[in-house]
């Protein structure tokens, strides 16, 4: 089985190009490969598809280091539309993407005819309670919200984009003990199908800093999906500017919460580190 190493700001996924190859387990091979001590190490499995839909060019699928298949990557999507204009599988620089999540747009932007950067259209984000989902009566929004979580009470606030978020502003996010509190909101009973933790420190209007507890991966350098959700939970509380830079462990991603038409775009970088063959 052929597979392409890649990351976005260290966020790291094993890409298989399924167009001639079969996978038959994707959900067991994603626990095998993603293993960072028995396998090649990565924080997803992503499969290249094609697609049956007319308006898409290619299908994504991810899969969770624990084989659970979540519905977005934003990271993942950058890596992929990378893949497929460096391999020739398409010469568009605007792309749609067939996902769980729907119709996502990455446009490839170029310099020297290399791919520097990769602008994505990432949809509207869905803000009401039921659609987090979260349990509860229903809401438009959930907007700092109080969450008992064994001895602490966080105050959080909840979007999908796609995939679900639990945002958490912090005044010191060094002081936030990640590992103790995100699996607990994670797997908390208020959020039926799991969640993605963030913790956020606002720096000014135009930055904020961010931790992430990846549902399924638990601490990783970079969330995609996370720093949009991030953005528009800052924008909900009256926090920041309509485009900001987030900044996490792994580098910095520019998020825009568009006032014209509800939706998010997220830019940052791609990047490949090397190819391989995995013995099945
Ligand atoms: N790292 C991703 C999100 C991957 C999926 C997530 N763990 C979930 O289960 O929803 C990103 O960059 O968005």
């Amino acid at each position: 089985m052929k597979f392409t190493k890649m990351h976005g700001l260290g966020n790291d996924f094993v890409l298989i190009d399924c167009m001639e190859q079969e996978v038959k387990n994707p959900s067991q091979l994603a626990q095998e490969m993603c293993d960072r001590n028995f396998g090649i190490g990565a924080d997803g499995l992503v499969l290249i598809l094609p697609s049956d839909l007319a308006e898409a060019d290619y299908r994504m699928r991810i899969f969770n280091p624990d084989g659970s298949e979540p519905q977005m990557c934003g990271n993942a999507i950058r890596c992929f539309a990378k893949y497929l204009y460096e391999r020739e599988l398409t010469e568009k620089t605007k792309l749609n993407i067939e996902t769980l999540a729907g119709i996502i747009r990455p446009e490839l932007i170029l310099k020297d005819g290399a791919v520097e950067l990769v602008k994505v259209d990432m949809g509207e984000p869905i803000l009401r309670r039921s659609e987090i989902p979260m349990e509860g009566e229903e809401q438009e929004q959930v907007i700092k919200e109080e969450l008992a979580v064994g001895t602490e009470v966080f105050e959080v606030t909840a979007v999908s984009m796609g995939n679900p978020h639990c945002i958490i502003f912090v005044d010191d996010i060094e002081e936030i003990e990640l590992s103790n509190w995100g699996p607990q909101i994670e797997t908390h009973k208020v959020f039926p199908e799991d969640i993605n933790v963030e913790f956020i420190e606002v720096l000014n209007q135009d930055e904020i800093e961010m931790r992430v507890w990846e549902r399924g991966a638990g601490i990783t350098l970079a969330c995609g999906t996370g720093a949009c959700a991030s953005t528009v939970a800052a924008i909900l509380n009256g926090y920041t500017n309509r485009k900001i830079t987030v900044h996490l462990a792994g580098g910095d991603l520019v998020i825009e919460w568009a006032d014209n038409n509800n939706r998010v775009y997220m830019s940052g970088p791609a990047t490949e580190v090397f190819e391989g063959e995995w013995k099945l």
